[in-house]
């Protein structure tokens, strides 16, 4: 696992895109995974810069959504799937039929859940898969003690979870709804490069628990660390509770410039 240090967020945001930007020129038709939450929109907004100059054609890329509601209407605002589709696939000029998700308003959502896996893999495995982190050490919607080996299936939300999303939702944790789909813990880990990025200090113990502590399902980020490809960028606030800060901006800083994120 690589961490990498950055000043903020919008730092980290740039690093991040274009590690995006690299792997789209080298592979155009890369299947991106997506995260939502407010910390990876200086992702988007720093790849969409990167589009709009010219320095990286993003027409072919693919887009996969990383977890979901259970419940809401079809084209509620905060569904992921509508919030995805704005604050990535539209602004990267791409259309609908660029983008994948599971169905969280489907009648059977054990058979949609399989079905994304399904497809996950026919569309040949996700490229770069995007992640925050929740205050809880959550990935996707893994609660806590999530199986590591877990595939896309429903889960129920920690009254953490729950509290921490209601800002989306008005502030009233009443309409926060209570399932999710996500990509379980061992479909993420099946994508080809995890990239996480946690910023602010309300971050930082999830942080250095993925990092430094043992690998363990109670903290379901920390599953990164079986992972042959993992990137964990952190501005100051979110490393601020990390031991090894010095060894990791000390490889940062030595590291060779072809090797990219
Ligand atoms: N399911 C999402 C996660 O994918 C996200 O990482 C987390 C943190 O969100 P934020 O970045 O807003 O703190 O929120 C939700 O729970």
């Amino acid at each position: 696992m690589e961490v990498v240090i950055v000043p903020d967020a919008k730092a980290g945001g740039e690093l991040i895109a274009e590690a995006m930007a690299q792997l789209l020129r080298r592979k155009p038709d890369a299947l991106l995974g997506v995260a939502t939450g407010s910390t990876p929109l200086p992702i988007y907004q720093a790849l969409t810069a990167k589009v709009r100059a010219g320095e990286v054609d993003a027409s072919r890329a693919r887009i996969a959504q990383l977890d979901e509601y259970v419940g809401l209407p079809t084209g509620h605002p905060e569904s992921y799937r509508a919030t995805v589709l704005r604050e990535v696939v539209e602004p990267l000029g791409l259309d609908a039929d660029a983008f994948m998700g599971p169905d969280g308003s489907a009648e059977d959502v054990q058979a949609a859940c399989e079905a994304y896996d399904r497809a996950l893999s026919e569309a040949g495995g996700v490229d770069l898969q995007l992640l925050g982190i929740g205050t809880d050490g959550h990935i996707g919607f893994n609660e806590p003690c999530s199986s590591i080996a877990s595939r896309t299936r429903i889960k129920t939300l920690t009254e953490q979870t729950i509290a921490d999303n209601a800002r989306f939702f008005d502030g009233d944790l009443s309409q926060v709804p209570r399932h999710v789909i996500t990509q379980g813990i061992g479909t993420i880990l099946e994508a080809r490069h995890l990239v996480l990025l946690a910023t602010g200090e309300g971050k930082a113990d999830a942080v250095a628990a993925t990092v430094e502590g043992p690998v363990a399902s109670v903290v379901p980020a920390s599953a990164l660390q079986l992972h042959p490809h993992a990137t964990v960028v952190v501005d100051e606030g979110a490393a601020s509770k990390l031991k090894l800060t010095q060894y990791f901006r000390h490889t940062f800083a030595n590291k060779p410039e072809w090797q990219g994120l």
